[in-house]
C-alpha cells in the first residue's frame, strides 16, 4: 500500500475515534463473531459497565448477563439487515436502537449500532397518563365549576365532557415545556388548541408559529425551514433570512400535518430538538434557538413509522405528551355552542342579526360534520350569506341538507361538470377538477402517492388540495368540494 493510502486510512481512523468518542448518542461496533471493538464512553452510564470492561467483552456475554436485553446487534449479525428495536438495559433504561451491517468484499464485516435513551421521555409520559387518569376521575365527578373556570376559553367553545378532559390536559401541562401532539380529524380544531396552549403557556408573549408541513414544496422545506445566509443558492434574498425554527426562539413553533415532512428534514428537526441549534443554508456557525414544540397530524403516525414515511427515533420525541381531539359527531353537545359563537361573529362582521330558525336545529344536531367544526362553520356563513330574511333556515328557506356532504362517483363526476347556465369554461373545469380529487382522495393515503396517481408534482397536489379543501385518506376537509367560503 502507498504512503498516501496509509495516511489516508490513518486519518479515517482518526476521524472515527473522535467521532466515537465524542458521540452524545450510544454506540457500540461489533466484528461478524460479536466481540466489541469500540463503544462511546456514554454507554457505561446506560449499560452500567466501564467501556474498558465492555471492550473486553462480546454481545453474547453482555446478553447472557442481562446487560442487553435484547441485542441489536445479535439480531444484525443473524439477519445480516438493518434493525430498529426497544431495548432495557441492565440499568433499566429504555433505549432505542438502531443497527447496520458493514460489509466489505460481500462479506459481513462488523455491525454499528446506535441508541438513544428515551427513559425520561417515558417517564414523562407515564406522568401524563396519570394527569389523564386524575382529571378524567375529576369529570366523571360531575360539573366542576373550578374547571371551566380556570380554563378561560377566550374564542373556543366547548361543553362536552370529552373535550372538556382535553382541554383541561392541555392546561396543566401548558406551563411545562414538553412537546404536545394534537391528534384528529381534519376541522376539529387542532391549530385553535395549539393557539390556545400557546396563550396559556410561560411563552404566551413569545411568538406563535405556525407551520403547515403539507403546504411547503419540498424544494422550500430547507430554507423555510433552517433559513439561509446571503448567497447561499441563486435567488436567496440578499440579506439572507431567518428561518421559521429561528423565528419561533422564545415562543411556540407549531408543526402542522407533521406526518408530510420529508424524511430528510425529519433526521434535521430530530437534531434541532436535541441539541437545541440551527444553522442557516450556506452557514457554518449553529444559533441557538429555544422554542416549545408543538405538533399536530390527522394521518395514523405510527402507521407511517410502519411504512416507513416516518422515523420512529422522531415519532418517539414527539409523541410525549399525545392529545387526541374527538370528532363533532363524537360531542354532540358543543354543537349549539359552536353555532351560536359563529352566528354572532356572523351577525357582527356583516352587521346584520340573523337567528336560526327552531326547525333547523334539529338536522345541525344530527348532521355527522365529516368536516367537523370547519365544516360548520362554512355552513353556517353559507346559510347566513343565502338567508333571504332575518331567519335562517325558516321552512322554504336553506336547510342543512341542501349542503349534505357529497362523495361523488364514476358518472356522478361527470353529473358535476355538466355546464351549468352562466358557468365559465374555468367554472367547469375547476368543479371537474375539484370533483376527480375529491374522488381519488378517498383511497390515496398520502398526497405523494395522489400525485404518483396524477403525474403531477406533490407541491401541486397540495396546493390543489388546500384549494379544494380536501384532504387525502378519505375525509373531505370541507362540507362541499365548491363551498369555498372562509370562515
Ligand atoms: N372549540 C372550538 N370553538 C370555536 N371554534 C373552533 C373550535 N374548534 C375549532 N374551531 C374553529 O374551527 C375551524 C377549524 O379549526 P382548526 O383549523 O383548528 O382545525 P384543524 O384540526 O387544525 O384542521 P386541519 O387538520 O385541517 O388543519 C377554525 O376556524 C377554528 O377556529
Amino acid at each position: 500500500m502507498s504512503q498516501t493510502n496509509d495516511d489516508a486510512l490513518l486519518n479515517k481512523s482518526a476521524l472515527l475515534n473522535k467521532i466515537i468518542e465524542t458521540a452524545h448518542d450510544h454506540l457500540f461496533v461489533v466484528d461478524a463473531e460479536g466481540r466489541i471493538l469500540d463503544v462511546s464512553p456514554g454507554c457505561s452510564a446506560v449499560y452500567g459497565m466501564s467501556r474498558e470492561a465492555l471492550m473486553a467483552s462480546n454481545v453474547n456475554q453482555l446478553v447472557a448477563q442481562g446487560v442487553l436485553s435484547p441485542s441489536i446487534s445479535q439480531q444484525v449479525l443473524k439477519t445480516q439487515q438493518p434493525c430498529q428495536m426497544m431495548q432495557i438495559t441492565g440499568t433499566g433504561r429504555r433505549v432505542l436502537a438502531e443497527a447496520y451491517p458493514v460489509f466489505v468484499d460481500g462479506r459481513l464485516d462488523c455491525v454499528v449500532s446506535r441508541s438513544m435513551d428515551l427513559t425520561d421521555l417515558q417517564l414523562m409520559q407515564d406522568e401524563y397518563a396519570l394527569l389523564q387518569k386524575r382529571i378524567s376521575d375529576q369529570l366523571k365527578r360531575g360539573p366542576d365549576a373550578g374547571l371551566s373556570e380556570e380554563l378561560a376559553l377566550d374564542e373556543l367553545e366547548i361543553r362536552s365532557n370529552a373535550m372538556r378532559e382535553m382541554a383541561g390536559l392541555l392546561r396543566r401541562v401548558a406551563p411545562t415545556d414538553a412537546t404536545v401532539m394534537i391528534l384528529g380529524e381534519s376541522g376539529v380544531g387542532k391549530t385553535a388548541f395549539a393557539r390556545q396552549l400557546h396563550q396559556w403557556s410561560r411563552r404566551e408573549a413569545g411568538p406563535f408559529i405556525d407551520v403547515n408541513c403539507a403546504a411547503i414544496p419540498d424544494n422550500l422545506f430547507e430554507s423555510e425551514m433552517f433559513g439561509y445566509q446571503p448567497g447561499a443558492f441563486s435567488g436567496a434574498a440578499r440579506g439572507g433570512k431567518a428561518g421559521m425554527l429561528e423565528m419561533a426562539d422564545g415562543g411556540t413553533l407549531f408543526l402542522d400535518e407533521i406526518a408530510e415532512l420529508p424524511l430528510t428534514l425529519q433526521s434535521k428537526l430530530l437534531k434541532v430538538i436535541q441539541d437545541g441549534q440551527v444553522t442557516r443554508l450556506g452557514d457554518t456557525q449553529p444559533r441557538q434557538v429555544n422554542f416549545r414544540l408543538v405538533v399536530a397530524t390527522h394521518q395514523d403516525l405510527a402507521q407511517a413509522v410502519e411504512a416507513g414515511r416516518f422515523r420512529l427515533d422522531l415519532f418517539y420525541r414527539i409523541n410525549v405528551l399525545p392529545v387526541t381531539l374527538p370528532p363533532l359527531r363524537q360531542r354532540r353537545e358543543d354543537i349549539p355552542g359552536l353555532v351560536n359563537l359563529q352566528l354572532a361573529r356572523l351577525n357582527e362582521r356583516y352587521g346584520h342579526n340573523r337567528v336560526i330558525h327552531p326547525s333547523l336545529w334539529n338536522e345541525l344536531m344530527s348532521h355527522d360534520w365529516p368536516g367537523n367544526v370547519r365544516e360548520l362553520e362554512n355552513w353556517l356563513e353559507r346559510a347566513w350569506l343565502t338567508s333571504m330574511g332575518d331567519v335562517i333556515g325558516a321552512p322554504g328557506q336553506t336547510s342543512a341538507e341542501t349542503y349534505a356532504p357529497v362523495t361523488p362517483r364514476g358518472s356522478e363526476v361527470m353529473a358535476e361538470a355538466e355546464p351549468v347556465e352562466g358557468d365559465s369554461l374555468k367554472d367547469m373545469l375547476e368543479r371537474y377538477e375539484s370533483q376527480v380529487l375529491s374522488q381519488l382522495c378517498e383511497t390515496a393515503n398520502s398526497t405523494y402517492a395522489l400525485a404518483k396517481r396524477l403525474n403531477i408534482s406533490q407541491p401541486s397536489v397540495v396546493r390543489k388540495l388546500r384549494k379544494y379543501h380536501l384532504c387525502c385518506g378519505g375525509r373531505q376537509r370541507r362540507m362541499t368540494a365548491g363551498s369555498s367560503i372562509k370562515a
